[in-house]
């Protein structure tokens, strides 16, 4: 079996400002070498928790273990294995050069460092003459892969990124996109990304963990519908499916076509026979394609899907012994769309 290993493992942690909590994460384990997608709308605590995971604050409460070591005991060397290019990255106000040489400086590692500012500008698709420009003489998107090539050429352990397609053009976003799979490639570095371009990140991503007014929503059984949508007559968003069927989630005027859908998956039940006290039209029919453990011994995770899109619902063991659902087969899928969280 391919076991991954647990980098970052949190309980119970919360974190206040004054007296306010923000975040609040029960249970979150975080596996190495993989690209990770935060989503969540704006203050849900994405920044937050970067800031804990990047060990730049401490959590108020609770237990974060990187890598089997207590937070509170990570010596600096791993620390500085581990950065981040926040929100709004910050460059010296120096040339290209020593801005992306600084943090190998700081680490006395300055051997070769010429070729090195080199070769990690042109992951980021700047070629070497972009090394004598000054901070000022960059575009957006420069600078976000400038402050992203700083922190490629220290080949970390981790990588976390915060919004870092914000204000970039297409073209960036693509080579950024380039520079974090060849950071995964080479050097087996975990990346984990927010971003609120949804469908870039959706791409790009592994793994996704999705906030809430700083909670997270169970990880792996979190649904994520994301765009395109169309809307009908009342300007609610219909979800079409690629065979066919469709959702319509109704109050959803005010809600644009680029929204994401987050759905729990408690609010989906699932059905396969003798469902016909069930089936309303809104029901859709979806395709079994996996059933596991849960970390509670008493639901499973059920895996279908819907005109190629994925789902998963968790179930009772109760409705199991009653449904005997199995890989293949079709079922009747009702989502109670009146609980959806808009990202
Ligand atoms: N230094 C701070 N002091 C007080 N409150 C803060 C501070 N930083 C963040 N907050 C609050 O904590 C909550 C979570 O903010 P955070 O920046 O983590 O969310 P986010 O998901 O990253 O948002 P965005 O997508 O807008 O960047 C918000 O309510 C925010 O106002």
């Amino acid at each position: 079996m391919d076991s991954m290993s647990t980098l970052y493992e949190l309980r119970n942690i919360e974190q206040y400002y004054d007296d306010k909590k923000v975040l609040s994460v029960e249970s979150l384990k975080l596996e190495e070498n993989q690209i990770i997608g935060f989503f969540g709308p704006n203050g849900s605590g994405k920044s937050t928790l970067f800031s804990l995971l990047s060990f730049i604050n401490k959590p108020t409460n609770g237990y974060l273990n990187y890598n089997g070591i207590d937070n509170r005991k990570i010596d600096n060397e791993t620390k500085m294995s581990i950065v981040m290019v926040p929100q709004n990255p910050y460059l010296l106000k120096r040339t290209v050069f020593e801005n992306i040489a600084f943090g190998l400086k700081l680490r006395n590692k300055t051997n070769n460092i010429e070729e090195k500012v080199e070769e990690a500008l042109s992951l980021v698709g700047l070629d070497s003459s972009f090394k004598y420009r000054k901070w000022s003489q960059l575009s957006g998107g420069e600078a976000q892969r400038v402050a992203l090539a700083a922190r490629l050429i220290l080949k970390p352990k981790v990588l976390i990124l915060d919004e870092p397609t914000t204000g970039v053009d297409t073209n960036s976003a693509q080579l950024i996109k380039e520079a974090i799979l060849s950071a995964k490639q080479k050097w087996n570095t975990t990346i984990l990304i927010s971003s609120h371009d949804h469908n870039w990140l959706n791409k790009i991503c592994d793994k996704k963990v999705a906030l809430y007014q700083g909670r997270l929503i169970e990880s792996g059984s979190v649904n994520l519908l994301f765009a395109p949508w169309e809307k009908d007559e009342d300007g609610n968003l219909v979800k079409f499916f690629l065979d066919g069927q469709f959702l319509r989630i109704e109050n959803s005027e005010s809600k644009k076509k680029d929204s994401v859908a987050m759905i729990d998956s408690n609010d989906i039940t699932i059905c396969r026979k003798d469902c016909e006290n069930m089936f309303n039209k809104n029901t859709i029919i979806g395709l079994v394609s996996s059933i596991s453990q849960q970390d509670s011994i008493d639901y499973l995770l059920v895996e279908f899907s819907i005109g190629g899109i994925s789902f998963s619902c968790r179930i009772s063991r109760d409705v199991m012994q009653e449904q005997r659902f199995l890989p293949g087969d079709r079922i009747y899928v009702n989502i109670n769309t009146s609980n959806i969280h808009w990202i």
